[in-house]
């Protein structure tokens, strides 16, 4: 990377330095963990969920940074080093890294996909619908970032503002004009995504959701971290649907569109009929825009994924593709892990979803309770070390909708799966689905596609695309689909 003056970096920051001259110093780097450090870089110090920054101070010293972005003064710093002082470094990091890489977003297209389910879906679409009609985009999210032939995987579904702006420049100097992404709740408490110019954000959807000490305190707290996504944006694109709707468009700084299929929206669906063709579930639709009526059909089947599939065609419009064009995108495209079938066994439907909490899971079992299948069987789990509330939420309603439930690990991280499995388990009390409870996720799928029988639906959710199992803090690689198709073979074998 090139060099850029101390005085470029901190452009448009609110600041103090301890020495006027430093200004001109040339810096190589932004670094914000001290593991990273090297000379002529700069250490810019967070005060994080768990750890505190300033603590690594010394460790970024001693691996030669002699510049420091801090909140305070520290007394223990050598007197050889350049203190920059800012409000919130995590500001400061955002439009750091926006100055340092140029500010990549404001060349691109930059389409943000924000709510509590749906924004994988519906960034992967949009970037499918572009890249259908010859525009290079590329797509930032939960399954990782992937342009042209890259594929790069992230911690985060919203990366941090420097690996942000770092992508976007990579991904302008591969020839990308346009990217959809993922903005998490985190992503827009933590300023990563501050800096970043939005063409059009999206509003898919709210509900109870990442609130707990480490993520938001409280829902309005949640909300409000959702609703930013309408100060950063030109233009809004919102589920009319959805509970809080109006709340979104009230707190917008830009113009806002609608889509809907049970209240008035400019994007209105309606004569929703599911679909099935062989192995394949779908919906077809009509939609009202400017007075306008359209037929059509999606590859993926719901009423979420109709309104998925509205709010794809409002972005893709707004941006100049021909409705036709994207029409046949969403007609014949699905998305890795979200209501996917996978054509394993020959007379039993077998899905696997990335359902991990009470209302997607109920989205997806309601939906394919919609195709009466003889018996519908659930294979799920939930996460160890946190959002402890989903144990009850998914048990909760795997209860209500299935015939079986099989309780396995899903990413149990430091927790024993079984402890899990039995808190889930006492959802089922009063249930008439029955329960069994295989911690080994990959037995769990044997054993539910052995029990199935002809015109039985399997859904395994929880993972969808996922490659690995969280286990005491690592990730151990587990290709969900893989194993669905392993257990599948066992099954075929021995009937
Ligand atoms: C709990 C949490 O949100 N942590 C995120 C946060 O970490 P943090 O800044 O709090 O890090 P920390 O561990 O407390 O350390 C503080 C600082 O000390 C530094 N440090 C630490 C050790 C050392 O030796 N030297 C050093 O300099 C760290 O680099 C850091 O800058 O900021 C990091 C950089 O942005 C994130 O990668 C990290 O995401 C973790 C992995 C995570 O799981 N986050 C989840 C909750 C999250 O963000 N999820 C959303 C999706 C969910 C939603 O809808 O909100 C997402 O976008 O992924
Ligand atoms: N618009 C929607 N409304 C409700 N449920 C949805 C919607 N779209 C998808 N789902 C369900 O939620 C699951 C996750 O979808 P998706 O990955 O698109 O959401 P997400 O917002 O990225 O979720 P997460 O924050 O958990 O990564 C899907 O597998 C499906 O079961």
């Amino acid at each position: 990377m090139d060099f850029m003056e101390l005085s470029q970096l901190l452009l448009g920051l609110d600041y103090e330095i301890n020495n006027e001259k430093d200004l001109q110093l040339d810096v190589n780097d932004i670094i914000y963990d001290s593991r990273k450090a090297q000379p002529e870089t700069l250490f810019l110090s967070i005060h994080g969920i768990d750890l505190n920054g300033d603590d690594y101070v010394l460790d970024a010293y001693e691996r030669g940074c002699r510049i420091f972005i801090l909140e305070q003064e520290l007394q223990d710093l050598p007197t050889d080093t350049t203190v920059v002082l800012v409000s919130d470094t995590r500001q400061a990091l955002s439009k750091m890294s926006a100055n340092f890489f140029g500010h990549p977003s404001k060349e691109m297209t930059v389409v943000g996909v924000t709510g509590t389910k749906g924004k994988t879906t519906v960034a992967n679409y949009i970037k499918k619908v572009l890249c259908g009609v010859g525009i290079n985009a590329g797509v930032i999210g939960t399954m990782g970032i992937f342009y042209n032939d890259q594929e790069i995987e992230t911690i985060n579904t919203t990366p941090e503002s420097y690996e942000l702006n770092k992508t976007m420049r990579a991904m302008l100097d591969a020839g990308v004009t346009a990217v959809a992404m993922e903005v998490s709740s985190g992503g827009l408490m933590m300023n990563r995504v501050d800096d970043i110019d939005f063409d059009i954000g999206i509003f898919t959807n709210l509900s109870l959701d990442h609130i707990g000490p480490r993520e938001h305190p409280t829902f309005e707290h949640y909300r409000d971290c959702k609703s930013r996504l309408f100060n950063l944006c030109k233009y809004g694109i919102i589920n009319a649907d959805d509970e809080y709707a109006e709340y979104m468009i009230e707190h917008a700084t830009c113009p806002t569109t609608t889509y809907s299929v049970h209240h008035a929206s400019d994007y209105q669906a309606h004569d929703i009929q599911l679909t099935r063709d062989g192995w394949h579930l779908g919906v077809a639709f009509t939609y009202d825009h400017k007075g306008e009526k359209t037929q059509t059909h999606i590859s993926t089947p719901g009423e979420f994924s109709v309104l998925n599939a509205l709010a794809v065609l409002a972005t893709t419009q707004y941006l100049g593709v021909p409705k036709d064009e994207i029409l046949k995108t969403l007609s014949r495209v699905t998305i890795d892990g979200r209501v996917e079938v996978l054509p394993v066994l020959d007379d039993v439907t077998v899905v696997i979803d990335f359902a991990h909490n009470g209302i997607s899971l109920e989205n997806v079992l309601t939906t394919l309770l919609d195709y009466h299948p003889k018996h519908l069987i659930c294979v799920f789990g939930s996460i160890g070390n946190r959002a402890i509330i989903r144990r009850k939420e998914l048990g909760d309603v795997a209860a209500k909708y299935c015939d079986v439930a099989v309780l396995t690990a899903d990413n149990p991280d430091r927790e024993d799966p079984q402890i899990i499995i039995d808190e889930i388990a006492e959802s089922f009390v009063d249930s008439k689905c029955k329960v069994l409870k295989i911690a080994d996720r990959s037995e769990a799928m044997y054993e539910a596609m052995k029990l199935a029988q002809p015109g039985d639906m399997v859904v395994i959710a929880g993972k969808g695309h996922e490659k690995y199992q969280v286990i005491d803090g690592k990730h151990v690689f587990y290709d969900e689909r893989a194993e669905v198709i392993k257990a599948a073979e066992r099954v075929k074998k021995e009937k």
